[in-house]
């Protein structure tokens, strides 16, 4: 029996908590912040696309916080799956008292790039495993909408203070418990090419949802993927090649496609929407970094992450973590 900890219960983590509970391998505790009165009094309510229609899924360990957590454990896995927002927190700090020195494997169900590193050094002893996962699935307030089926690529982020081997059965035995009839996990030996990949979408649609506030059906109707959301595509497939990754050329049409027939608000536009901080720096920080690093143009991915960083300083003064002097100071006036 595997011990289990999910830390980030949103439209992602409950949908991986629900299919590890169904395992007769796992037991799952999971980490409930703001919904926890809710689902103590009346569980998730679930609708989907691979289970149906669920009216009632109670995880079997519920728990505040993650230092609640550690009376479950210690864990085989601890499964990340909040936002990652490294310029509010970092994620690889909030596990500290769940990772069991050389034990715990961690799962970063998270979108972003080059996102395996600073677990990698703050855990040198440990496994890190890399999920990329196209599931499109919402969290408000207990009720999950999960509309698109359930893929998840389970590789590795090579720790080359660990063995190859070690690495991959460790990959592999988490598959086990998580992969079902009704969804799809597999081993993907090449998860750095999957995560760039899924990047097509993330650093476009995503983004350019959030700023113009409307989901990726009414972006197209209203002409804003041939406007936009392509030129800025040609661009991260510049910055993969530059990162040794060549997307072939499909890819596009593809990520386009992912949520046919569906009025999808992407996961950062569902940020904005409920007021959140958005997950600007992993999303696009970081491939224009590698962009900068290699010396690859992209202009329009510079544009998004600008603007993505002033809607983000706008979120943090809502949420009095930034705060101005009431009269606006002279030029020389710099946040800390
Ligand atoms: N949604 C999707 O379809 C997809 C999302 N992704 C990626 O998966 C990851 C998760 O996304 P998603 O599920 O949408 O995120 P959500 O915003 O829906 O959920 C994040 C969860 O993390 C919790 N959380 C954040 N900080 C803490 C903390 N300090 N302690 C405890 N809980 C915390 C939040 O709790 P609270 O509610 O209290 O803030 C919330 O329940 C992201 O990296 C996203 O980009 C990838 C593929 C698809
Ligand atoms: C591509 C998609 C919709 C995953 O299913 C996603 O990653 C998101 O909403 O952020």
């Amino acid at each position: 029996m595997y011990k289990i900890l999910i830390v980030g219960s949103g439209g992602v983590g409950v949908m991986a908590a629900y299919a590890l509970d169904l395992s007769p391998l796992a037991e799952v505790t999971v980490v409930v912040r703001s919904d926890y009165d809710i689902v103590q009094e009346r569980g998730y309510k679930i609708e989907s696309v691979d289970y149906g229609k669920i009216e009632k899924y109670t995880p079997s360990h519920v728990v505040k916080t993650v230092s609640e957590a550690a009376k479950f454990g210690p864990f085989d896995y601890v499964v990340v799956s909040t936002k990652n927002t490294p310029d509010i927190f970092k994620t690889e700090d909030l596990v500290d008292a769940v990772v069991t020195p050389e034990k715990t494997t961690i799962v970063l169900l998270q979108n972003g790039i080059h996102i395996g590193e600073p677990f990698i050094e703050k855990y040198p002893g440990n496994i890190v495993l890399s999920g990329v996962s196209m599931i499109s699935s919402t969290n408000y307030n207990a009720d999950i909408t999960h509309t698109s089926q359930d893929s998840l690529a389970i590789g590795y982020f090579n720790n080359e203070n660990i063995a190859t081997q070690a690495q991959k059965d460790s990959a592999m035995s988490f598959i086990e418990c998580y992969h079902n009839g009704k969804n799809h996990c597999y081993y993907d030996e090449n998860v750095n090419f999957t995560r760039w990949r899924k990047l097509v979408y993330n650093a476009t649609l995503n983004p350019i949802c959030a700023l113009t506030g409307v989901d990726v059906g009414r972006l197209e109707i209203f002409g804003g993927n041939d406007t936009l959301v392509r030129a800025a595509m040609k661009e991260v497939y510049a910055v993969a090649a530059s990162d040794g990754v060549d997307l072939p050329t499909e890819v596009a049409d593809i990520m386009l496609a992912s949520d046919d027939g569906v009025y999808y608000a992407p996961s950062m536009l569902v940020d904005i929407i409920k007021g959140n901080y958005i997950e600007v720096e992993v999303i696009v920080g970081n491939t224009v970094r590698v962009a900068q690093k290699n010396g690859v143009e992209a202009p329009m991915l510079s544009l998004i992450y600008h603007l993505l960083q002033v809607v983000q300083k706008k979120t943090m003064e809502l949420k009095g973590r930034i705060v101005l002097p009431e009269q606006r100071p002279d030029h020389s006036f710099k946040l800390e």
